[in-house]
């Protein structure tokens, strides 16, 4: 593509340089940059990717994007383009470069604390049984059909967005469920999506490392349906005190979603069992495969999406009666002698308090709950206590350990945890650093009908120390302990 063509859909200040180079690609990392790809210079939170311009000509950039000219005489048959913000510009120059992919599908972003990934997921899961060809951005995986990819982010950066949906667009996709992280919406990772709705649903505590304030995180994630443009829907959990400020600005058509108050869609927990509850979602009696007032309110928010793209409304509850959980979402495993072991990626003191309350609505009472749980290092310390708190409210017994320390002392972070446990509740607790000997601990403590939670890691399959990823995963761990085969 030449580059007069990208400058059409895109607002600059100033181009130096005369040429009209042919660009063969769009990079914002000088490490990537090949002959032909247009350089742009994003200023990050470590560095300044201006510092970089050079190395980028060297490697034989065609054009560079910057917000200022270097002061260095620029090199002959160069050719520089001044923006006011380069961030922007870099979704704005991939989804010009990719062909616009977004339009030629519905992309339905989703965003909240917690939910994201089941949302997205079983939206991801109820359209393919559909028939329609899907994609999905997701925290585990990024997929097209049945084709699969790890995921980095949650969110990935633009280029890597743009890029997977012209691959989308390619396979016939109709429709694109993602997650849009607060990092995503403040880092303008979804600068040049369109979207076709969106989905809020609930804000809690966590990632106050990176926002600072919950007023600031409250915001990043109203901006994303600021942003929304009429033709759009914003469907949000009412249940949540911020589910209306959140779309009090949006052009978006509005449409409000709950368990408990009145409501464009409502649903309603009649029975709730191990392996399932029974729910009155918009009046109809339906089974389903998931436990918990939270995945209530999920199932609720999949149906609602479902059918304001206009999907048949009992066709639609007949597929939500058969999908399944997500991975590493209250995945349960079962010892032959009747332990039960649940586990979750609940991270945050909220998704821990919730998944304590759902587990307390399938005990008969005389059955211990066992948790295992840590606190992710180089992330929002102010919640360590907090979710420490929620562990010991919701269980008998606690065993606090590692989750990714990263660079941090995982000893350190289990003291911080600690501080948030109330004298009155000490003897509930232990500290063992060690996930897996957390974890084989808890399944020898427990006796059968008891109920073992693993919280905060679900799906992963890492420990990250030090930036080095070791593998661990819950469910391998706790079915060692429980002497099941694979
Ligand atoms: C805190 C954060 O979000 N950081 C993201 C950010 O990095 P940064 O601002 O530090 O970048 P930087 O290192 O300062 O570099 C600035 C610029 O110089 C460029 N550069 C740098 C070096 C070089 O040699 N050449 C060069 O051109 C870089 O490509 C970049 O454009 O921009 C990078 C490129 O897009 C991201 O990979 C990186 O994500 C980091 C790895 C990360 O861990 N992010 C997490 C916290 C995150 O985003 N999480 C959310 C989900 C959270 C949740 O909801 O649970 C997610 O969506 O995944
Ligand atoms: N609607 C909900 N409300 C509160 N807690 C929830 C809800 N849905 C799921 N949870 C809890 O939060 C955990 C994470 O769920 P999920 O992965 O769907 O969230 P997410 O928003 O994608 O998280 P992340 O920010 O890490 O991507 C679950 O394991 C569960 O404990
Ligand atoms: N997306 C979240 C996941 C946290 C999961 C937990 N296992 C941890 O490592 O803290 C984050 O990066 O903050
Ligand atoms: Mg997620």
């Amino acid at each position: 593509m030449k580059l007069e063509e990208l400058l059409k859909h895109i607002d600059y200040l100033e181009v130096r340089g005369d040429a009209n180079p042919e660009v063969k690609a769009v990079e914002f990392d000088s490490r990537k940059v090949q002959p032909g790809t247009a350089f742009v210079a994003q200023r990050g939170i470590h560095v300044d990717g201006h510092r970089f311009i050079p190395a980028a000509l060297e490697s034989g950039a065609s054009v560079i994007f910057c917000e200022e000219f270097p002061v260095d005489k620029m090199p002959e048959n160069s050719v520089f383009v001044k923006v006011a913000d380069t961030i922007q510009v870099t979704g704005l120059l991939a989804s010009a470069f990719y062909g616009f992919p977004s339009r030629k599908m519905k992309v339905i972003g989703i965003t909240g604390t917690n939910g994201k990934t089941s949302i997205a997921t079983l939206l991801f899961r109820l359209f393919r049984e559909l028939g329609y060809n899907t994609g999905l951005i997701s925290t585990i995986s990024y997929r097209i059909n049945e084709t699969e990819e790890t995921a980095s982010h949650t969110t990935p950066d633009a280029l890597k967005i743009q890029q997977l949906m012209a691959q989308m667009a390619d396979a016939g996709c109709a429709y694109c469920f993602m997650e849009v992280s607060s990092h995503s919406v403040h880092q303008q990772r979804i600068a040049g999506i369109e979207f076709s709705g969106g989905v809020f649903t609930n804000i809690t505590h966590d990632h106050l490392d990176y926002h600072k304030t919950f007023a600031e995180y409250i915001r990043a994630k109203q901006r994303f349906f600021d942003q929304l443009p009429s033709e759009a829907f914003a469907l949000t959990n009412i249940d949540d005190k911020n589910g209306l400020v959140m779309v009090q600005n949006s052009e978006a058509r509005k449409i409000t979603y709950s368990n408990r108050a009145m409501a464009d869609f409502r649903c309603k927990v009649l029975e709730t069992h191990f392996n399932g509850m029974l729910l009155n979602l918009e009046g109809q009696e339906v089974w389903t495969r998931f436990v918990g007032k939270f995945n209530a309110s999920n199932l609720l928010a999949v149906y609602a999406v479902a059918v304001n793209l206009g999907q048949d409304a009992g066709e639609v509850l007949t597929h939500i009666s058969n999908l399944e959980p997500v991975k590493g979402r209250f995945e349960s495993i079962r010892s032959v002698d009747g332990k039960l072991a649940i586990v979750d990626y609940a991270h945050t003191p909220d998704a821990l308090k919730n998944v304590l309350v759902a587990i307390s609505g399938i005990r008969t009472g005389k059955e211990q709950v066992i948790t295992v749980v840590g606190a992710g290092g180089d992330r929002d310390k102010t919640k360590r206590p907090e979710m420490a708190k929620e562990a010991v409210l919701g269980s008998d017994k606690v065993i606090l350990t590692s989750d990714n320390p990263r660079t941090e002392n995982p000893a350190q972070i289990i003291r911080d945890m600690e501080a948030g446990v109330e004298t009155l509740y000490k003897n509930k607790v232990v500290s063992i650093e060690n996930r897996r000997e957390a974890i084989k601990t808890a399944s020898l403590l427990a006796q059968p009908g008891d109920i073992i939670l693993i919280a905060g890691k679900g799906h992963e399959n890492y420990q990250d120390v030090n930036g080095v990823k070791h593998h661990f995963d819950d469910v391998e761990e706790i079915k060692k302990c429980f002497g099941i085969d694979d």
